[in-house]
């Protein structure tokens, strides 16, 4: 058995068995030089006679075989792998499918619900002869996992679901510190990670949809409140059937065998674990007796199951005449399914690991072969990314959603003094407008700047307003200066922006207004001064503020130079040299009442060539559903909450009771909705009217 086990990890992790590769073979190419990248497709593909692994594409041009763009635009290449980080799922998900390529899609998806439905119905994937796109879940293809649901959902014995259990750990030390799941602007987080698992096993044992989160508790990462490092939530389906999940990035202590006070600290090692216990459920009734069962259901290890698995099924039989019971027993059976009990899909191997599984699948779809079934459709995944944000949501933990609103007083020459009349109404307004949004949206970071300029100035053309329905957890928005293009500067041409290969930069260009260089410098430097003196506590300072604010590039750029349009877009990466990586960590603590770490950075970071990787407060994510959030009001209060200290980091407010009439002071709606608020999606189709797909 052990000797077994060893050939399994050898054979389908370590070196498989080279296949011959078949002239009409698809070729991969790959975001992303992810670490997962050799597990989950590199391997695997070695033995799959469809599929050749074409090219690689990484920010880094000295392990790049070719740029992302290279990528989707070689017609040679036929799929795409997307393993970066999780805030780049969406974007380039569309972008490979826009290429005509197929997509196999690291989870989780996307970064929020509205992500995976506008990715996932998009109507390019409904045409005959679509892409094919498939939310990369593993562990569901491989037969250990289909044959545990088996004894759910389809034996004599098994009766409807009553409780179930999935628990996923890794142990503390396992993740580095500057790991892309632990950066709330590239959409980390327990949840997101290791817990979309057993949140898609809990959904796959129910089959309900949705599921009502009962409780969800996070246990944040020190110093960024916004990251669950671990989380542990409860569900209900609307069948009464009950559900809970734990899932630890960085697992210690609990040992077995061991009393706690010796292992605390210490790193935890635990199988994945999915635990279901069904209802009793009458087998047959005949001569006055009923003969029950009740059916307890583990499996061990679905993450890895070719490593090593086992489903425990556990059956306890009674037989009642009336109230007596005349006999009862249990029937204990241990099982493994490394492969097919019958030949599902040809030649698979005890060997094939999760991932061979799913490729054989994912080639089998875009072949139009039959294949085991097994598949992750559209809907299952909007659902999962649903399911994601409500348990994001019952934890209370920042949903990185966010109300922006911009708006203008009158102009600076009805104040006496710039250096304190300005300010002061200036901060007075944008604290009161975010805290009385807020109230309306407790589930939004609301956030305000007040300008000085009037918003007619700004000729902002009225269709691109936003819309407010969407709301967008983590979410990929232009950065506020992509907007403006400064009246010295050339606007820039629809050729293609080539410069900026070997990074993500997205090709999303908007029309943006034109807005004089003056105009535009101040209404970035007093942005910035209010910002800056909120966090500074209302210093005015003008000349040692400035000092400190690097102008943006879109303010500075020179007279006649055509602005590279990569370097202002808002999904631009940083190089491979790890300045992401190691730059993140930001600690706001102390700083009472700053914005979240991005906040500033929004403005300055992509002022360098390699553009800004940090999440953007000024480009961010922006929508409300207004009505929804006053609707759910529980406590019956309405107006205006006061943000507490950490009002970049966590959601806690102080509501300021009062009655609708008294709070109508300041409405939100009055305030013109700026144009930089446009949605995702309708960057994108602006895009393609004005420059093709
Ligand atoms: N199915 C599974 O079992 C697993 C799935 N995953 C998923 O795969 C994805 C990648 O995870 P993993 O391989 O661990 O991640 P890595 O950090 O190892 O790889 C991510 C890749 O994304 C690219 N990238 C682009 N922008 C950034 C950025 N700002 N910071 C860091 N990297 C960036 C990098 O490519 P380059 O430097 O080459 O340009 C990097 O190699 C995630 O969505 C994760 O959830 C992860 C592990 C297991
Ligand atoms: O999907 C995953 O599976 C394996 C884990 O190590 C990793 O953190 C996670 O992203």
């Amino acid at each position: 058995m052990f000797l077994s086990g060893l050939h399994r990890v050898y054979a389908g992790f370590i070196n498989p068995p080279s296949a011959e590769k078949d002239p009409e073979a698809i070729r991969f190419g790959l975001l992303g030089a992810s670490s997962i990248a050799p597990a989950s497709l590199i391997t695997p593909a070695k033995s799959h006679p469809d599929v050749i692994i074409a090219a690689v594409a990484a920010r880094d041009q000295a392990r790049a075989e070719a740029s992302s763009s290279e990528l989707l635009q070689d017609p040679s290449i036929d799929a795409i792998y997307i393993a970066l980080p999780n805030n780049l799922h969406y974007e380039w998900s569309l972008r490979s499918i826009k290429a005509g390529k197929h997509v196999l899609l690291e989870k989780p998806s996307c970064s929020n619900a509205e992500e995976a439905q506008a990715l996932f119905n998009h109507p390019l994937l409904k045409a005959a002869g679509a892409p094919i796109l498939l939310e990369a879940f593993h562990y569901r293809f491989h037969p250990a996992w289909q044959a545990f649901l088996a004894r759910i959902h389809s034996d004599p014995e098994a009766g409807r679901v009553k409780n179930a259990f999935a628990q996923q750990y890794l142990h503390k030390g396992a993740i580095a510190e500057n790991d892309i799941r632990w950066r709330f602007d590239l959409s980390g987080g327990a949840m997101m990670d290791f817990g979309t698992y057993p949140l898609n096993c809990l959904r796959q044992i129910f089959k309900q949809e949705p599921m009502e989160v009962l409780d969800a508790k996070p246990r944040s990462l020190t110093g960024l409140p916004e990251i669950d490092q671990a989380m542990s939530a409860s569900y209900r389906t609307a069948d009464g059937a009950t559900g809970k999940l734990v899932t630890d990035m960085s697992a210690s202590g609990d040992w077995p065998f061991f009393p706690s006070s010796w292992t605390k600290g210490l790193p935890r090692i635990a199988w994945p674990k999915c635990e279901v216990e069904l209802e009793e459920h009458t087998l047959e009734s005949s001569e006055g007796q009923v003969h029950t069962v009740k059916r307890n259901v583990i499996l061990w290890n679905h993450l890895a199951p070719s490593v090593y698995h086992q489903i425990d099924v556990e059956d306890t039989h009674v037989i009642r005449a009336g109230e007596q019971v005349v006999k009862s027993w249990t029937e204990s059976k241990r099982e493994k399914a490394y492969k097919w009990p019958s030949a599902q899909s040809a030649g698979e191997q005890e060997w094939w690991t999760t991932y061979r599984y799913q490729l054989e699948e994912f080639v089998n779809k875009i072949k139009g072969r039959d294949g085991s079934g097994v598949w992750v459709d559209a809907v299952d995944s909007v659902e999962q990314m649903k399911a994601i944000d409500a348990t994001y949501l019952k934890a209370g933990l920042k949903t990185g959603r966010f109300l922006l609103i911009v708006y203008a007083l009158p102009p600076a020459t009805s104040y006496r003094s710039w250096e304190f009349f300005l300010l002061t109404p200036l901060l007075r307004h944008s604290l009161v407008v975010a805290a009385y949004s807020k109230s309306f949206t407790p589930d939004f970071e609301c956030f305000c700047i007040s300008l000085i300029y009037p918003i007619s100035t700004l000729t902002m053309p009225s269709t691109m307003a936003p819309s407010v329905d969407l709301s967008k957890r983590r979410r990929f928005q232009p950065p506020i200066t992509s907007f403006f293009t400064s009246a010295t500067e050339p606007v820039a041409s629809d050729t293609p922006a080539v410069s900026h290969h070997h990074h993500y930069a997205a090709a999303t260009f908007s029309a943006t207004p034109v807005v004089p260089a003056t105009v535009q410098s101040s209404l970035m430097s007093v942005g910035m001064r209010v910002r800056k003196s909120v966090a500074e506590g209302y210093r005015t300072n003008l000349a040692k503020t400035q000092e400190k604010v690097a102008p943006p590039t879109t303010v500075t750029q020179t007279p006649g130079v055509q602005p590279v349009r990569g370097n202002r877009n808002h999904s631009e990466l940083t190089p491979f040299s790890g300045l992401g990586r190691d730059e993140y960590l930001v600690n706001d603590d102390g700083d009472a009442f700053s914005l979240p770490p991005s906040s500033q950075e929004s403005i300055t970071s992509f002022s360098g060539p390699l553009g800004g990787q940090k999440r953007s407060l000024a480009a961010e994510d922006i929508y409300a559903d207004e009505d929804d959030e006053y609707d759910s009001r529980q406590d019956g209060s309405f107006g205006p909450s006061v943000l507490s200290p950490n009002m970049g980091q966590s959601r806690r407010i102080l509501p300021m009771r009062g009655s609708k009439a008294q709070q109508s002071i300041v409405d939100i709606d009055d305030f013109e909705e700026a144009a930089f608020l446009r949605r995702r999606e309708e960057v994108d189709a602006e895009d393609v009217r004005m420059y093709g797909a």
